[in-house]
């Protein structure tokens, strides 16, 4: 009796079975692991089952060395590893990452040794017998930038809830406490890798929130660059971002949550702060409750205690607590536009009037604005006709609305921009002492919702560049490669074609005369 991958049907996920009988066009097979409504062995055509691979069933550590390589086998081969608590997988130079959804001990002080270790050969990038590792990917990096002298970038790509920041973090992490390369660095930290691992929890304050697929998305991209001198010390850093979700800031969807740093504010805000900021619980704020009108909750955290440590965070990226504070009132600024309400203005078609006057003197008095000024700016639109002449036109309530959503989410966007340039110029060393840099790419990961909006198209465009970029890349890397090993690119391709053919008449053949063959299915 052989074994075999198959799904019931195109659409399902891929099982493990014992093949009964084999008559070459459906496979009687029988489940290895039976599940609820299970009725015994299955009849399965041949092009849904695939051959199975021993060694996934081992769990190898790359999987180029896979018996035979197609994506049940894969699925199987990561399945195995992390029922061994083994959540890294390489393919050749690539790492992949399983995100195992619990805290994890492999990334203390004994892996940071362990993996920053002196190489046996100067040469290598990596002692070949480490276990794939995230650390090892950025040991590579700071191998590759000593030898070539050249800047490295570690690219992180996934869908949303993957585990790309996190495994920046680990990156960054790892790089901060060994800034050569070679032996483990002194783990008291110097201010500019403090300010590195501080640059997080701010960044992530203000650019990250809780969607349907990650309680901790980030919806900006970044690219962060760890900078070395000649001698390969780390001697700044720098942060780049790409397209915040604006949108966030005046609409979440069903289940989700605005930015992170509002909830905190709210929970965390001294009384002071909430009583100049007239702050009242997030529940009060309508651009912090879903459709269904709740406030979510993100299960293990603490809005209050998250607020402490971004301004421990703000503090050590260099932002002084009167700036601190007024950031917090343009947020609270923020909050309170989003409850100001337009109404019709009796009497008068198409134009509008807001509703809570008071509301609106809260949110202009917090956000520097004559109220008059900003009820105008809310409720009219100015048009010129020359350059002379201007006439105020009024808005109706909804027009009136979207006007007020568009400057929250411009209030906001320059304040993520503001933080962001801070922290970065906090980090950055002078040019002159730069001499290369690891950058980490890690931008928002694929997604798909209910309702998706640009912002997706967006996201999803550039993740799709992305792969093509690396995909480009890796092949052409490969390409090189063989032709430095005088190896005729075309002439394999012609061959491997020849031979999986006769391979694949072979197992047809063969299935023909009842025997098991190893190359069942379709993905010969
Ligand atoms: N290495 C890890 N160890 C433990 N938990 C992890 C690890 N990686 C990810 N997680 C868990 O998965 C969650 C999502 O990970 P992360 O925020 O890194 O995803 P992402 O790919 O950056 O998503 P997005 O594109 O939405 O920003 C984390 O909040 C954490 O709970």
């Amino acid at each position: 009796m052989s074994r075999t991958y198959f799904k019931v049907d195109a659409k399902a996920d891929w099982e493990v079975g014992d093949v009964l009988s084999n008559d070459g066009k459906t496979l009687t097979i029988n489940p290895k692991e039976s599940k609820p409504g299970d009725c015994g062995p299955v009849s399965i055509p041949r092009e849904l089952t695939a051959p199975f691979s021993a060694s996934a069933e081992e769990g190898v550590e790359d999987l180029a060395s896979l018996d035979v390589l197609h994506e049940p086998a894969i699925l199987h081969n990561l399945t195995t590893r992390c029922d061994a608590s083994k959540y890294y997988t390489s393919v050749g130079d690539v790492l992949l990452a399983v995100n195992p959804f619990k805290p994890l001990d492999c990334y203390g002080t004994d892996s940071i040794q362990a993996y920053s270790k002196p190489l046996a050969s100067p040469q290598t990038l990596v002692e070949v017998d480490d276990p794939p590792h995230i650390f090892k990917v950025a040991r590579a990096a700071v191998r590759s930038m000593r030898t070539e002298k050249k800047s490295q970038a570690i690219l992180i790509s996934g869908e949303s809830g993957a585990g790309k920041t996190e495994s920046t973090k680990h990156i960054l992490h790892f790089l901060t406490h060994c800034a050569s390369g070679d032996g483990p660095r002194r783990m008291s930290e110097a201010p500019v890798e403090e300010k590195i691992m501080a640059s997080n929890p701010v960044l992530e304050a203000f650019g990250n929130a809780k969607t349907v697929h990650n309680n901790n998305s980030s919806r900006f991209g970044k690219f962060f660059q760890v900078q070395y001198n000649n001698n390969d010390t780390i001697v700044g850093a720098k942060v780049l971002i790409y397209l915040l979700e604006r949108s966030r800031v005046a609409k979440i969807g069903p289940g989700e949550r605005n930015y992170h740093v509002f909830y905190q504010l709210c929970a965390g805000a001294t009384a002071e702060q909430r009583q100049a900021f007239d702050l009242g619980p997030a529940t009060a704020f309508y651009y912090l409750t879903s459709p269904d009108g709740i406030v979510e909750e993100i299960p293990n955290v603490d809005d209050a205690r998250e607020f402490s440590t971004l301004l421990a965070a703000l503090k050590s990226v260099g932002i002084s607590a009167t700036e601190t504070n007024a950031i917090m009132q343009c947020l609270a600024g923020i909050l309170h536009l989003g409850n100001i309400q337009m109404v019709p203005k009796a009497g008068a078609e198409n134009a509008s009037v807001v509703g809570n006057m008071e509301t609106l003197q809260i949110a202009a008095g917090l956000l520097g604005f004559e109220f008059i000024t900003l009820e105008i700016a809310l409720t009219t639109k100015g048009l010129a006709t020359s350059r002379s002449s201007c006439y105020s036109i009024p808005l109706t309530p909804h027009q009136a609305s979207v006007a007020r959503d568009a400057l929250a989410k411009s209030i906001y966007t320059r304040i993520f921009d503001y933080l962001v340039k801070k922290v970065s110029t906090s980090m950055e060393a002078p040019e002159d002492k730069v001499q290369r840099h690891i950058g980490v790419l890690d931008i928002f990961g694929f997604e798909s919702f209910e309702k998706n909006s640009l912002e997706q198209l967006c996201i999803n465009y550039s993740n799709e560049k992305l792969h093509q970029l690396f995909i480009k890349a890796v092949i052409e890397g490969e390409l090189k490669l063989y032709a430095e090993e005088g190896i005729n690119v075309a002439d394999c391709a012609k061959n491997a074609e020849k031979v999986s053919n006769k391979a694949f008449l072979a197992a047809l053949e063969d299935r023909r005369g009842g025997g098991a063959s190893p190359l069942v299915g379709s993905g010969i």
